[in-house]
């Protein structure tokens, strides 16, 4: 039996095992579990997934390579859409940098990535591997969450805006104790985070307002919940604010794949979680128009859902 993971203030982020959703005498609790994280928490650690440690740490050695290039090389990393490309060390966050990769869904946005910074044959192959199976474990989740909702929809069929983000802190003596990245929800429905095998950092807020660690647990993968989500479920989802504190003077490494919205379709709650009791809480909105909605009101922790209110 795996115990739930401690954290520093004694609460826990929930772990789902996704064994149990096969099992029937336990899916049933599996699904409650699964709802419960996404309204109470908006964040859960996924055990038993189908994801191969080796493709996760082979995935994680390429992307610390590609992240040790030259600046010069890291900045053709380009955005596709906003925020998407290389972000280089900035006054104000001189110690984080980041890959983007957009779009995960696209074999030849993935050839183009890997065009931009020379990348290897084996280093090609592996970051194809790695989407596809991020990829597969997605639509599985998509589709559970959808069920743990009693709907028998495949929540990320389709065409989606999907994207890699590979995040490095470059954390020194003097930055222990300061922040690495600050307190935000991220914009999209789904983060799966593959965070650093060994350094912490990673924080996120409780329902009573209280920042939670989330210590490393090798091998397992921590879902959030974005935006998006919590107007798809019409406000019944968390979307889980968090941040990265600097713990130890060192490198840490995570690698984010978003789920952010539909490319083709609005992002609304559908019918069935809409009803006299639960009124439509927030307007029809299409991803990318949200996203810019955000990043020009620099409104990065949920505050932009104000902003398509249906009651505005
Ligand atoms: O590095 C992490 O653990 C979290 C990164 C994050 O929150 C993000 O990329 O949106
Ligand atoms: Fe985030």
């Amino acid at each position: 039996m795996v115990e739930d993971q401690k954290v520093s203030s004694g609460t826990t982020v929930p772990v789902i095992d996704l064994r149990e959703f096969g099992d029937s005498h336990n899916s049933e609790k599996a699904y409650k579990k699964l709802r419960e994280a996404c309204e109470e928490w908006g964040c859960f650690r996924i055990i038993n997934h189908p994801i191969p440690m080796h493709l996760m740490s082979e995935t994680k050695a390429v992307f610390r390579s590609l992240l040790d290039l030259p600046v010069e090389m890291k900045e053709r990393n380009v955005d596709v859409i906003d925020g998407s490309g290389y972000v280089a060390p900035s006054p104000a966050n001189p110690l984080y940098e980041a890959l983007g990769l957009y779009d995960f869904g696209s074999n030849e946005a993935i050839r183009s990535f890997c065009d931009q910074l020379d990348a290897s044959h084996h280093q090609r192959e592996t970051i194809e591997k790695y989407a596809r199976a991020i990829n597969e474990l997605v639509f599985d989740i998509g589709q559970k969450l959808a069920k743990s909702m009693g709907l028998e929809s495949d929540l990320f069929k389709g065409n989606w805006h999907r994207r890699f983000r590979i995040n490095k802190y470059n954390f020194t003596p003097q930055s222990v104790g300061s922040s690495g990245v600050r307190i935000h929800t991220d914009s999209g429905f789904l983060t799966i985070l593959q965070d650093d095998e060994n350094v912490g950092g990673l924080e996120v807020m409780n329902k009573n307002g209280e920042f939670v660690a989330v210590d490393p647990w090798q091998g397992t993968l921590l879902f959030n919940l974005g935006d998006a989500a919590k107007a798809w479920s019409n406000g019944r989802f968390c979307n889980v604010k968090h941040r990265v504190q600097c713990k130890e003077p060192t490198i840490r490494v995570s690698i984010a794949s978003f789920m952010l919205g539909p490319k083709d379709e609005a992002v609304e709650a559908p019918q069935e979680l809409v009803d006299d009791d639960h009124p439509r809480l927030y307007v029809p909105f299409i991803y990318e128009d949200y996203l810019k909605l955000r990043l020009s009101m620099t409104l990065v922790a949920g505050e932009a859902l104000e902003l398509v209110r249906a009651d505005r």
